[in-house]
């Protein structure tokens, strides 16, 4: 017996992989409700990663630390409504997969379970490996999280570039190498030199998506709002706009206020006889 849910998408990491193989760079977008979702589905991106950069963009805190595993899989239930094919990745949230792993993997498997998410992502290296190794035990896809990891911001104080020198590079590499031989599908690194993301992406036969970390990576991932414009005011050099919402929702904002205003909305054949 299968569920609805499974019934509708079969894709496994593999499709991940295959595209590395293939030399096909990965395409992947945040989303975190239903209509976004079914959007950039229906465009044919590879991957959504329903992030806990939800915090940010849709509760509106300043950083990740906040929202709760529930909310992650109210969100990501949303999201997995929306989607007919493509593969979907969710965050765990801060808290959940950190140094306790049968916490960690009682989480994973409520995220799995109650959205029908394909795998999960966690911030983090050499510290969780156990959590890590655990939850892939268990059969669920883990894509690991390292570089500039926003969960651990009150450790380092900064969003600044991580790895710059030598004896974090190294701790990095040797992280990732551990990734994969944990059985990790992927890695996700995070505002790295663009050098060291490259030299990462061919040590290692797994998929890297990167996020401010440069060419050289097997894939990108940018958070919705921003590459659609809907959030001007968070502007590192790693994002580019492709679209102006936020424009272009204020103006028709503006323009709805006017037309209720001077009673042009609605005409006769917006209304019933
Ligand atoms: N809208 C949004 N986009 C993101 O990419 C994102 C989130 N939210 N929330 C969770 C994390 C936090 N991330 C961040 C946050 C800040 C910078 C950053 O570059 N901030 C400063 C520079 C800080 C510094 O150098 O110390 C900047 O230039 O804006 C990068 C990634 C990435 N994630
Ligand atoms: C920025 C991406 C990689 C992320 O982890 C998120 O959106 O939460
Ligand atoms: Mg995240």
């Amino acid at each position: 017996m299968s569920t609805y849910i499974e019934e509708k998408r079969k894709v496994t990491s593999h499709i991940l992989w295959e595209m590395k193989q293939r030399g096909e760079k990965i395409s992947m977008l945040t989303a975190y409700d239903y209509s976004m979702a079914r959007i950039i589905d229906q465009a044919g991106i590879d991957c959504i990663l329903i992030g806990d950069s939800a915090s940010n963009t849709m509760a509106g805190n300043a950083t990740t630390l906040p929202i709760t595993l529930d909310q992650m899989i109210y969100h990501a239930k949303c999201v997995v409504q929306g989607v007919e094919n493509v593969f979907v990745i969710a965050d765990m949230p801060f808290g959940t997969c950190s140094g306790d792993p049968l916490k960690s993997l009682s989480s994973a498997i409520r995220m799995m379970k109650e959205t029908g998410v394909n795998a999960i992502k966690i911030e983090g290296g050499k510290e969780i490996q156990e959590d890590i190794r655990k939850i892939i035990d268990a059969g669920i896809p883990v894509m690991a999280h390292l570089g500039l990891m926003p969960q651990s911001i009150n450790k380092y104080g900064t969003y600044g570039v991580r790895a710059k020198d030598e004896k974090e590079a190294k701790k990095l590499i040797e992280d990732c190498l551990l990734m994969e031989e944990l059985g990790c599908f992927g890695i996700l690194l995070e505002k790295i030199p663009a050098s060291l993301a490259s030299i990462i992406s061919r040590k290692i036969k797994i998929p890297t998506i990167g996020i401010g970390a440069g060419n050289g990576a097997d894939g990108q991932v940018l958070v919705i709002q921003d590459a659609m414009g809907m959030n001007k005011n968070f502007a590192p050099k790693f994002v580019r706009r492709y679209a102006d919402l936020e424009s272009t929702m204020r103006e028709a904002t503006l323009n709805y206020i006017q037309d209720v205003k001077t009673s042009s909305f609605p005409n006769e054949s917006e209304s019933y006889k």
